[in-house]
């Protein structure tokens, strides 16, 4: 459960950060609002020939360094709150690996699990059709996030060219696309390979083998799995707890990743799985592992279970996973949090690529796209990292004086504040 709302949590590290960046009051005042919010209606009829409304919003944070940039959400808890927070943590993403992009997210409020694949079809569509005047390639390009996936954005994409009559480079509208239209090599696992490059990169940095260590890693989607599987084959690291929504499992001897999905696939869950014990989600934030990686939602390690953690590491592969009164127990407690917006930012590094593909009209190859992503991956942690050191501050205040300092240059230059 988050202390916070999750938006007040954004503000409160921005807040806490500043105080180590030479930062006027004013621009501190504006890069705590966000710059545009759109909250729409969607009309769509189900399969049963009735209509249902759902809301949906998208929140561009800040468009200082670039169009914003941010995926979809669709979840029934869906709040303006948790979208201006994400468009937020997106700005400095984005700054933190010198993408040209400023922050944005979108969400609607639903339970996709509840809808037939048509019905699907039909709300990704009605989404763009509301919020079409203010996205395009060089505005605002949205992305999938936590339950859309690359078909959603297919049928995104599809309606946006429906609309503006346009073909290549609206390709560019809409990133996390399928392959086949136009979208890149590597991103569907973008997400959960920056991570491990980072998980990498803070091994050297505490000089730690990370062969034959221990991963637990919380929410078994897109980042979850890929990332378990990827340290497993990259990192020869033991994956000894996953979980989903439903709880958790553990086996001190290793799971295999991929068996495990075959598993969730057929049973809906990855409890009950032969040979592991069933835990919960609180029970895996709490194991005697090396690396922690909540990879599913916001506020789960929080004052009240902090103190437990015992990993070494924490890769932040959610968003928004730690609250801040959480940062303070964890940094006093030596442990090595690498945090969000620089952890989990390979989905929207590929997201660049595969926009800059797009606009090119020319294709790289995947192992090209996983060099590209190393080289940016490995050169943010160590940005953040340095600074960390040198100005003996928590990895995440870091990782703020990089992402805001460059954010506030980039006002300044474009005269939307003075000094
Ligand atoms: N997919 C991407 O490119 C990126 C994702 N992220 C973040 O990573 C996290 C996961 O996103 P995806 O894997 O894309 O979503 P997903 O929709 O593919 O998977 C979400 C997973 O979390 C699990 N989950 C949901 N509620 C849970 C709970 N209360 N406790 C434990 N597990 C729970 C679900 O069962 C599912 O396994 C989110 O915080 C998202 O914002 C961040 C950057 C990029
Ligand atoms: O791929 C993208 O453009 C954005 C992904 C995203 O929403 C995130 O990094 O949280």
């Amino acid at each position: 459960m988050v202390e916070l709302d999750p938006f007040e949590m954004a503000i409160k590290q921005l807040e806490r950060a500043a105080q180590y960046i030479d930062i006027s009051e004013e621009a501190l005042e504006f890069l705590k609002r966000p710059q545009r919010i759109l909250e729409v209606s969607i009309p769509v009829e189900m399969d049963d020939g009735s209509v249902k409304v759902f809301t949906g919003f998208r929140v561009q944070h800040n468009w200082a360094l670039g169009p914003t940039k941010g995926g979809i959400r669709w979840h029934p808890e869906e709040t303006l709150s948790t979208v201006k927070a994400l468009a937020t943590w997106m700005t400095w993403k984005c700054a933190t690996l010198g993408l040209p992009y400023g922050g944005g997210k979108g969400g609607v409020i639903v339970d996709p699990k509840k809808l037939s694949d048509r019905e699907k079809e039909r709300l990704a569509r009605g989404y763009i059709r509301a919020v079409y005047d203010i996205i395009s390639p060089y505005t605002d390009i949205p992305a999938p996030d936590v339950y859309t996936n690359p078909q959603i954005m297919a049928w995104m994409m599809d309606e946006y060219e429906a609309i503006s009559r346009r073909k290549v480079p609206s390709f560019g509208i809409i990133t996390g696309k399928p392959v086949i239209v136009g979208g890149s090599l590597g991103r569907n696992t973008a997400t959960a390979q920056g991570a491990i490059f980072t998980i990498r990169e803070a091994a050297k940095a505490l000089g730690m083998d990370l062969k034959g260590k221990t991963i637990a890693v919380q929410g078994y989607g897109n980042a979850g799995y890929y990332a378990a599987k990827l340290a497993r084959e990259q990192l020869g690291m033991k994956v000894v707890a996953v979980s989903d929504s439903k709880g958790g499992i553990y086996n001190p001897d290793g799971l295999d990743p991929d068996e495990v999905l075959k598993w969730k696939k057929e049973h809906g869950t990855v409890q009950d799985f032969p040979g592991a014990t069933n835990i919960t989600n609180e029970e895996l934030l709490e194991l005697e592992v090396d690396v922690l990686a909540p990879a599913a939602i916001e506020g789960v390690i929080t004052k009240d279970n902090a103190d437990k953690v015992k990993a070494k590491i924490v890769a932040e592969i959610a968003n928004g996973p730690v609250t801040p009164e959480a940062d303070e127990i964890l940094y006093e407690k030596g442990i090595l949090q690498i945090p969000d917006f620089l952890c989990n930012a390979g989905g929207v590094t590929v997201s660049y690529f595969e926009w800059v593909q797009n606009l090119m009209g020319y294709y790289w190859t995947e192992e090209e796209v996983r060099e590209k992503l190393d080289r940016k991956m490995t050169e943010a942690f160590w940005g953040v990292y340095n600074i960390h050191k040198e100005k003996n501050i928590h990895m995440r205040d870091a990782a703020y004086v990089r992402a805001v300092s460059r954010v506030y240059e980039a006002m300044k230059a474009r005269g939307w504040v003075k000094k």
